[in-house]
């Protein structure tokens, strides 16, 4: 099959998994969810099946439904649509990399194992060769995200090299806050033409100011319009107007973390801004009360002026 290999570039929102209310993945609300991205947010880049997508709560058969159908949704609407296949089993996560072949995915990106833990960024590169060698027509990210999987192997240690063992290899998601490693992978990034994407959606004016290429995240479901101006401010060197951007963006999320933001309480607040019926989260997560997701959603109005 052949793909455009477009650099993957701007914002990209990482996708929350609808559900029904009594649990189970809820496809038929794919196809208004991306509407509401390309229409109200001018979002036009998905990254299904990650950490806001609650990917490791479901199954690779569940997986591969949900990535199917936001490729099929998407055709012709979405731009980009890179699917998260991370599991803890090196088997699953290179079907689920063959089955993101085989729908037309645009890329797919990969989380090191978290249990049974790559000791060294060899063990990590050698898992990752395995995964890229089962899609290898597919643009390969491995997504860093040591908050949620503990694995801290600095990722410039990771890329060095790897261009050799992972000819699809094309790039990060970087969602850390160590910005030497950051920029190291920037850096290293440029002689390949790779993307760096930055996955801490509060912090991502400092990261911009290392080149990174763009970014994946949460909050660019309900504030893709928003942040695009700091991306296009950032662009033209109105810095005083993409600072007021960042800010209104860490005091939200400030507020938000102070009264509990987790995925669970980030998917209701989505519901709330969007109108799109999310359902829950999956156990273990909880449901978010929903005078809670209201407060939040309204600080959210108030600060960026939506209506
Ligand atoms: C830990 C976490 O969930 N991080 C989010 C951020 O977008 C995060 O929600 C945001 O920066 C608010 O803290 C993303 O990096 C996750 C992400 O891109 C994904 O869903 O795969």
């Amino acid at each position: 099959m052949s793909r455009d290999m477009k650099k993957l570039t701007g914002l990209v929102a990482a996708t929350f998994t609808p559900l029904t209310t009594d649990g189970a993945i809820n496809l038929s609300v794919i196809g208004s969810y991306i509407d509401y991205l390309t229409e109200k947010q001018s979002v036009k880049k998905v990254f299904v099946n990650g950490t806001t997508g609650e990917a490791c709560s479901f199954t690779v058969d569940e997986r591969k439904r949900l990535a199917a159908e936001w490729c099929l949704q998407g055709k012709g609407k979405l731009e980009q649509v890179i699917v998260h296949v991370g599991c803890m089993s090196i088997k699953d996560t290179q079907e689920l990399a063959q089955h993101a072949s085989s729908i037309g995915a645009d890329g797919i990106a990969v989380i090191s194992p978290s249990y049974f833990k790559p000791t060294n960024a060899d063990a990590l590169r050698m898992f990752l060769k395995e995964v890229g060698a089962s899609a290898p027509d597919l643009p390969l990210y491995y997504y860093h995200i040591p908050s949620m999987t503990g694995v801290a192997l600095e990722v410039a240690d990771v890329l060095n090299g790897i261009e050799k063992m992972i000819p699809s290899f094309k790039g990060v998601k970087y969602s850390g806050t160590d910005l030497r490693d950051l920029g190291q992978c920037v850096c290293y990034s440029q002689s390949h033409n790779w993307s760096v994407l930055y996955g801490v959606d509060e912090q991502l004016l400092g990261a911009l100011v290392l080149g990174v290429h763009g970014a994946v995240g949460s909050t660019y479901n309900y504030l893709g319009c928003k942040m695009k101006q700091m991306l296009s401010a950032f662009d033209e060197g109105n810095m005083t107007q993409a600072r007021d951007i960042q800010f209104k963006c860490m005091d939200v999320i400030t507020f938000a973390k102070n009264l509990g933001f987790d995925v669970a309480v980030n998917k209701q607040v989505m519901s709330e801004l969007s109108g799109l019926a999310l359902g829950p989260p999956r156990l273990p997560m909880l449901p978010c009360p929903i005078s809670k997701a209201q407060t939040i959603a309204q600080k959210i109005k108030d600060s960026f002026c939506l209506t």
